[in-house]
């Protein structure tokens, strides 16, 4: 397996009883170490009743079931981790609510100031981007590759790329040192399905992991 993996965000809405058969099919398509459920502007128990549809999807094939923005939310229906932003709870109060078995990672934009400082308070990886445009998460921030190499070679803890990644361009991410590659439109919008999606992933992270 290469050294880096394919993170999937889910798309910010979605019907979980639709999206559960596409979750499925990405999933049995190859490697993918996590899905992070990301959905934005909805309440509590529409959060609630995704977890339940799709929570089981993913810890049933070993992949970890990671909750975007609500550290209470995820520890109350049992996933895996939570998603953290600099706008979101900080990361000792998400500490606190999810336990220390549980994933936290922490958007860090473009700045080694903000990963240090994270990894230091205890985080399970940093997440660097944007790193290409994207409509999904539209961010002025823009990171370099150098960031992620930077990063791989001074710290344990491990980097996530996001942000406008295809299997095209994701070469220089991978090269570079990032640890995932975290995806939305790539993988669920893509014309052959999701399965397709992932397997491109997959084979561009280990053309790159090979390639020198
Ligand atoms: C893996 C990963 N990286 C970055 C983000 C963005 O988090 P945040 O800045 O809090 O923005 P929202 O996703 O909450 O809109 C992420 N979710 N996942
Ligand atoms: C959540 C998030 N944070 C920074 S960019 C982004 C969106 C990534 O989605 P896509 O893979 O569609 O560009
Ligand atoms: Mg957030």
């Amino acid at each position: 397996m290469a050294d880096c993996r394919l993170y999937l965000c889910t798309p910010p809405a979605l019907d979980p009883a639709v999206f559960a058969d596409q979750l499925a099919q990405a999933l049995d398509a190859g490697d993918v170490a996590c899905i992070q459920l990301r959905l934005k502007d909805v309440d509590d128990d529409t959060v609630r009743r995704a977890v339940d549809v799709l929570r089981p999807i993913s810890q049933s094939r070993g992949v970890a079931f990671i909750l975007n923005d609500r550290p209470d939310l995820a520890a109350e229906t049992g996933c895996d981790g939570v998603h953290v932003g600099q706008s979101d709870w900080p990361y000792a109060k998400a500490r606190k609510a999810v336990g220390a078995d549980a994933i936290v990672g922490v958007t860090c934009h473009d700045s080694r100031h903000l990963a240090m400082e994270a990894a230091e308070a205890g985080a399970d990886y940093v997440a660097f981007g944007a790193f290409y445009p994207t409509t999904t998460k539209p961010s002025h921030y823009r990171p370099e590759p150098d960031l992620l190499q930077w990063w791989s070679e001074m710290m344990e803890v491990p980097c996530v790329a996001i942000g406008g990644i295809t299997p095209e361009n994701c070469a220089p991410l991978v090269k570079a040192g990032a640890d995932f590659i975290c995806v939305v439109t790539a993988v669920w919008n893509h014309p052959e399905g999701p399965g397709a999606g992932v397997k491109a992933f997959n084979a561009a992270i280990e053309a790159a992991s090979g390639a020198t």
